[in-house]
């Protein structure tokens, strides 16, 4: 199974750079003594959980993370230049494997949170280091220590704070590609959808995560067509998109159907807020449109929403109607804390 929110990463830390071996060498100095510096140490690699990013997708972009290693020493008694160090920055919730996929390396929950993945080498002694009493003319110094390479996993536990359900075809796909950055698979036929596709949705400077997840037909809790399993990607969402297709001739046995799977996979599921879209009305004249939202409505006793996902038609309403939904359930906007005093 595919998902968006998993991403391999190889990371190295940078290498110490090498001591120095040198000596003083001024004009009317003899034996100016060893003078050789410290290599620098080389940059570490970091993660931290930063708010506001809501999937791993910049790291399909980006996989390799190497950092600088650390100048060599110099004469003088010059340290060589530390390399800088890397932070990759993961959405709070991210989850830190090794390359088995596996045993956890680290599990990133709070805004702020940072964990050392790679440190960097250490640098090398220069030969000033070496001087004793023994020993005034030191021809020695270190090589700094290598950097660490380590391939990790990223998995991010995305929660959607909006699941998509209703029959295969209803068009929960192509609404998921009208409002995200997702590009989902859409055809004409059921299941095109296997696996939950999620996207990142913005309305009136709001941003939230939406999840479209398969089909579901009569029986799907029995295991039927792909079946109930991907109801568990949307059990923690806020809310959820019930779409129905209009140009089906019995909207309300749709709607019936999907309703009844919902309840039978978990009641929990069940009274989660929802809203209503019958879509595709694009497809249809006024007078169809009327009733069989009308017999929508009678059906599940709420309210139905008007709406096309190909025409663009709706689907703003449908958006602040799940973003009303969602946002009682964000303890507060990310952007709330910009003026929190900093603390150490
Ligand atoms: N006319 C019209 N067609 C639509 C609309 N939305 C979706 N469709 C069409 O309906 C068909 C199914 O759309 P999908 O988005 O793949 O449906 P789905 O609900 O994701 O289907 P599954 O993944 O199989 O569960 C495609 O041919 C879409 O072009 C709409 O608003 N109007
Ligand atoms: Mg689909």
């Amino acid at each position: 199974m595919k998902f968006l929110d998993l991403a391999k990463v190889y990371i190295r830390s940078g290498g110490g750079g090498a001591g120095c071996v040198s000596f003083r060498r001024e004009k009317f100095i003899e034996y100016g003594g060893p003078d050789g510096g410290d290599g620098g140490r080389g940059g570490d690699v970091w993660a931290e959980a930063v708010e506001g990013l809501n999937t791993l997708i910049d790291f399909r972009y980006q996989q390799h993370f190497f950092a600088k290693s650390g100048q060599h020493g110099m004469g003088s008694q010059m340290t060589g230049k530390s390399g800088d160090d890397i932070v990759l920055r993961v959405p709070v919730g991210t989850e830190i494997l090794e390359e088995d996929e596996e045993t956890v390396v680290a599990d990133l929950t709070e805004p702020g949170q940072r964990v050392l993945l790679a440190k960097g080498g250490n640098g090398g002694f220069g030969n000033l280091h070496f001087k004793s009493s023994t020993n005034r003319a030191p021809r020695n110094a270190n090589p700094g220590l290598a950097g660490v390479e380590r391939t990790l996993w990223l998995r991010l536990k995305l929660i959607a704070d909006a699941g998509l359900v209703g029959l295969p075809n209803a068009g929960k796909s192509t609404f998921l590609a009208a409002v995200s950055n997702a590009r989902p698979k859409i055809a004409d036929y059921p299941f095109t959808t296997l696996h939950p596709n999620l996207g990142v949705v913005g309305i009136d400077g709001h941003e939230f995560v939406m999840a479209d997840i398969p089909g579901l037909i009569e029986g799907a809790s029995e295991g039927r067509g792909i079946g109930d399993r991907f109801l568990g990607h949307i059990e923690r969402s806020a809310t959820l998109l019930h779409l129905v297709d209009g140009t089906s001739e019995d909207v309300a046995g749709d709607a019936r159907t999907v309703l009844t799977e919902l309840e039978a996979y978990s009641p929990v599921l069940m009274a989660k807020p929802r809203v209503t879209a019958l879509n595709k009305i694009d497809a249809l004249d006024d007078e169809t449109i009327a009733e069989r939202k009308a017999q929508l409505e009678a059906e599940i006793g709420t309210p139905v929403m008007l709406m096309s996902a190909v025409a663009k038609q709706g689907v703003t309403d449908v958006l602040r109607a799940l973003w009303s939904r969602i946002q009682p359930t964000r303890h507060q906007d990310s952007n709330d804390d910009v003026d929190a005093p900093w603390r150490p």
